[in-house]
């Protein structure tokens, strides 16, 4: 039973919406016994007929006739306010959600398959975790409604005690076919994501141009197709097998219906029982099957609401865990940044293993090695985007771990390959960079090279950018890199600089202009916070002038010193240094 997450959701439903909520918990026990009375009303009509009494006739419908309207508007109104509270509540939950995904200081939950999966399966349904959660109070009225009804068929003869116990293989069915949805659900769930990611691929400007180059689009829509095709006979197959179920629960029932109507009206004929009590039997037993078949479903629905709270929780955690640094970073590195015995993995085989490294306060260190060697990866763990699985990693002798997430990213700027394009007015997607100077983004649009950008655009500054939020203006590689490479400049006065590639779209001109400010601004934060400029750069011309230089190899430190250390040292940096060196001879 999934005590946690029913007390979440309906705690969340009280704190927000409480009178509709207590609304609901009145009208389910209200619900469970309306149809009763009705079935009594009917039983007493018929009986008061056939014996002439009046009185019993009126109680009867009066009985019958207010229930009766009850069942009619009290199922009305829950459906209306339970729209209404899924909506709200729903909306409140939707916000979090979205705040959690972009706000949780590591990234590692947007890069692993297990947790997109889940992400997916909540993202944006917060009404319907709701409404599909409180799909439980349906299945708590319809059991107190069983219960009611076994009392009044023992009332007739006591073997009708057993007609409900008929039901019990449909409800047991109903748990499994349940699961089964499920398990199909999310079986398809990474498919789907898949199949909307190569629909993307094929709509968005930049890849499509590859896709045709490529002469790949036939093949990317095929992929599609496949994904399709298969997340459908995934769906079908779940559909047969639960269809299949379903229907095996439900003739056990019938049969066993048929024969307490048989019972009832032997009893009858023989004068045991009223012939009401036919009548009595009979909309009772009609309802088991109506009432059996709302339980099959509230339970469905309610196990999908479940589930749906279950990953807001492990969202909720993951966000609560996250946060656990209070420490405020040092204004100005004395000593630098430690790695110890650095290991990580994405959960395959590890991707960095027991990496010693000291970054020296003030230094320009640049990372080298072949592609996949570990380069971005050891960046992201600097940044705090990821937590390393073995080993420390710390900041003038405080673990990075300890020290507030957030605040420790407003002492890091950096500029990577693969930069994001907002689609926002040009002077905010410089300025995004440190959002609360988002007003003064002057110097950083000098230094970064987008004020040549924002000198030929129509509106300047003002000019929307791209076309996802509406008619932008489209900039090319190398204007959309300059804009990014501005917004590294936001941060006045970081600890951490780190530059992962982010010259690779500018030409020769535009990449040493760049790298002449950023060395500007490097000497700049070395004077004002002892700042370190990590630059991961497969340019032997920039990288000769770092202060420390790193060379990595699948995941493993395999040199490390200055460029005449490393020449002279005649190992991989002299021969990639060479190679570089020799095609431009
Ligand atoms: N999100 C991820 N999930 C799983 N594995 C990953 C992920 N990102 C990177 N890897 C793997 O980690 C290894 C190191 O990747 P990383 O991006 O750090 O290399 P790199 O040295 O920066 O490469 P490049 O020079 O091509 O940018 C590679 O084997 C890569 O396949």
């Amino acid at each position: 039973m999934k005590f946690r997450e029913i007390r979440t959701l309906l705690g969340e439903c009280l704190r927000h919406q409480p009178g509709r909520t207590w609304l609901l918990l009145v009208l389910t026990p209200l619900g469970a016994i309306t149809p009763a009375l009705t079935a009594l009303g009917l039983q007493w009509i018929v009986d008061g007929v056939l014996t002439g009494d009046r009185r019993q006739v009126v109680a009867g419908a009066v009985c019958a006739a207010t229930a009766g309207a009850f069942v009619l508007a009290g199922s009305r109104v829950v459906q209306v306010q339970t729209g209404l509270v899924g909506s709200e509540v729903g909306t409140v939950l939707d916000r979090r959600i979205m705040r959690w995904c972009a706000t949780i200081p590591t990234t590692a939950h947007l890069e692993d398959t297990e947790s997109l999966r889940r992400i997916e399966q909540i993202r944006g349904l917060g009404p319907r975790t709701v409404t599909f959660g409180l799909s439980g109070l349906s299945v708590a009225q319809s059991g107190l409604w069983l219960v009611i009804t076994t009392v009044l068929l023992a009332g007739v003869h006591p073997v009708l005690l057993a007609l409900p116990l008929f039901a019990v293989p449909s409800i047991l069915l109903t748990r499994t076919t349940s699961r089964r949805t499920e398990a199909a659900r999310a079986e398809t769930a990474e498919r789907n994501r898949a199949e909307q990611h190569l629909f993307a691929l094929v709509t968005e400007a930049n890849s499509a141009k590859e896709l045709r180059l490529g002469a790949s689009g036939a093949h990317a829509a095929g992929l599609a197709r496949r994904l399709r095709e298969e997340r459908a006979a995934i769906m079908w197959r779940a559909t047969l097998a639960v269809g299949g179920l379903t229907l095996a629960g439900s003739l056990v029932f019938v049969a066993a219906f048929l024969g307490a109507l048989f019972l009832t009206a032997r009893l009858a004929l023989s004068g045991t029982v009223s012939p009401g009590a036919l009548l009595l039997v009979a909309t009772l037993g009609g309802q088991i099957r109506g009432q059996l078949e709302l339980l099959t479903e509230a339970l469905t629905r309610t196990g999908r609401g479940l589930t749906m709270t279950g990953h807001y929780l492990w969202l909720r955690g993951l966000y609560e865990a996250s946060g656990s640094g209070v420490r405020t970073p040092p204004d100005r590195l004395r000593d630098g940044i430690t790695l110890t015995g650095v290991d990580f993995s994405y959960g395959g085989p590890p991707v960095l293993r027991g990496i010693d490294l000291h970054l020296p306060a003030g230094a320009t260190v640049a990372l080298v090695g072949d592609h996949g060697s570990g380069k971005t990866t050891l960046v992201k763990l600097l940044c705090g985007f990821h937590r390393p699985t073995g080993g420390t990693l710390t900041v003038d002798g405080t673990p990075l771990a300890d020290l507030g997430p957030e605040a420790w990213r407003e002492r890091v700027t950096s500029a990577f390959q693969d930069f994001s394009r907002f689609p926002f007015l040009a002077r905010e997607a410089v300025g995004v960079g440190d959002l609360p100077r988002i007003g003064e983004i002057g110097r950083a649009a000098e230094k970064g090279g987008a004020a040549q950008v924002f000198a030929r655009l129509p509106e300047g500054g003002e000019t929307r950018l791209g076309k996802a939020l509406g008619d932008g203006v489209e900039l090319s590689g190398g204007q959309w890199q300059k804009i990014a490479l501005s917004r590294a400049f936001m941060r006045p006065a970081p600890l951490l600089a780190v530059l992962d590639e982010p010259t690779a779209a500018l030409d020769a001109a535009s990449e040493y202009e760049v790298y002449q400010r950023y060395a500007e601004a490097a000497r700049e934060w070395q004077r004002a916070t002892g700042g370190i400029t990590l630059l991961v750069s497969h340019r032997f011309a920039t990288i000769r002038m770092a202060d420390l230089i790193v060379v990595l190899d699948g995941g493993r430190i395999i040199e490390c010193g200055t460029h005449a250390d490393l020449v002279a040292l005649d190992g991989r940096y002299a021969h990639l240094y060479d190679l570089q060196a020799s095609a431009y001879r």
